[in-house]
């Protein structure tokens, strides 16, 4: 039998384009000899980090078309045509055994025209809330992949499996990474490390908040590594190497960043929160309060409601942050606890068996 040819797509952000990325490295290491084409969006981070792993892409021309009535929108009917035929030009030439969607306004087309040439296809929703592209692909895909229960309010129940998110290989072995972490981040083995994540794109009042909060961090002897997004890098960059604190617009290597935190501030979205899980280290949440039906505030609670994590609103911070703050760094026994429970949520096979799915289907 000739190798199998796989098409994967979603991007726009790193929570669609990381499990793309996991699910594209399990199925080589079942099938070395497939061949993978990855589509994104032009001008997004995928166009990037989708090559950095080892894989090609081609950008389509299309974005999302804004909630608000805006200009912008103007062109959306155009960008759509144009990466209808492109998406089009791609599965004719490729040929795809099968077309994988991770979400994001990319692998609408491309799935489009997949399902429309009887591709088999399978896509896999990371949120509690799927988002637009997901819930118009889902009547014509074969299977969608879930983390959260209640999925069968917005996708064909019958095609449902509850498999949770797909998480890169080399965040699975995080604990015995420590030492070489500590070195790749040239960061003091006596002093303990906080972790802050705004999230792939970073997160403007964490951002803020951090600034506002350094010297308070300082007071408990902590150095500090400080993803803030490669939108506001210029803007915080005057902090990098300032009283222990790294400022990083973007970190590659997540599995040394999550090996040497002994604390993690961050976001809650779906990828990251699946992340922390393995992880299993304290985490301090703050959601977004700015995505579809609050679903970060979901996937945080998903993890405090079973005394796993903290969560502290945005619109507490002020009120709240210094306080819940010391309180954690003040019991060790606190920091175990969440450590040992949040580790207990991790869905460790979550890609192989998203990618026991795709094979049914190729073999189909
Ligand atoms: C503002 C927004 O719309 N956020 C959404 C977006 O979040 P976002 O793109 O931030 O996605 P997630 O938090 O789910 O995942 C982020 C991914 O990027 C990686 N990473 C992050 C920072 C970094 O410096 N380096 C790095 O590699 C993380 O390890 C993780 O793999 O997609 C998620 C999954 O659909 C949603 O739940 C979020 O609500």
């Amino acid at each position: 039998m000739s190798a199998y040819k796989i098409i994967l797509s979603g991007g726009g952000t790193g929570g669609h384009i990381y499990p793309a990325i996991a699910i594209a490295n399990e199925l080589k290491s079942r099938f070395p000899d497939a061949k993978f084409l990855f589509v994104g969006a032009k001008d997004k981070m995928e166009m990037e980090k989708v090559p950095q792993a080892g894989y090609q892409i081609e950008g389509l021309w299309i974005s999302g078309i804004q909630r608000e009535l805006t200009l912008k929108n103007l062109s959306f009917p155009f960008k759509l045509v144009s990466s209808l035929l492109r998406a089009r030009k791609i599965v004719n030439y490729f040929k795809p055994d099968i077309a994988i969607g991770t979400g994001g306004f990319a692998s609408g087309p491309l799935l489009q025209i997949a399902t429309t040439k009887k591709i088999p296809s399978l896509i896999q929703e990371q949120n509690s809330y799927p988002g637009i592209t997901n819930k118009l692909l889902s009547k014509k895909a074969n299977k969608i992949c879930v983390a959260y229960d209640g999925l069968e309010r917005f996708f064909p129940e019958n095609k449902i499996v509850k498999t949770g998110n797909p998480v890169r290989q080399d965040l699975l072995d995080v604990d015995t990474k420590r030492e070489e972490a500590i070195k790749a981040f040239s960061l003091k083995s006596d002093k303990k490390t906080l972790l802050v994540l705004g999230g792939s794109l970073g997160a403007r009042q964490i951002n803020k908040l951090i600034k506002k909060e350094l010297d308070f961090i300082q007071t408990h002897n902590m150095q500090v590594i400080w993803q803030c997004g490669k939108l506001y890098y210029d803007k915080y960059k005057i902090y990098n190497n300032t009283k222990d604190v790294q400022v990083h617009a973007f970190i590659n290597n997540m599995d040394y960043a999550y090996a040497a935190a002994d604390v993690i501030i961050s976001r809650a979205g779906a990828i990251s929160v699946s992340e922390l899980c393995i992880v299993g280290k304290p985490v301090v949440f703050i959601p977004s309060p700015n995505v579809a039906e609050d679903h970060q505030t979901k996937n945080a609670l998903s993890v405090v409601e079973k005394q796993a994590g903290i969560m502290i609103k945005e619109a507490d911070l002020e009120v709240d942050f210094q306080n819940k703050f010391s309180q954690l760094m003040a019991s060790p026994e606190k920091q175990a606890e969440l450590s040992k429970n949040i580790k207990s949520l991790a869905l460790v096979n979550a890609t192989k068996e998203i990618v026991d799915e795709v094979e049914k289907l190729l073999k189909k």
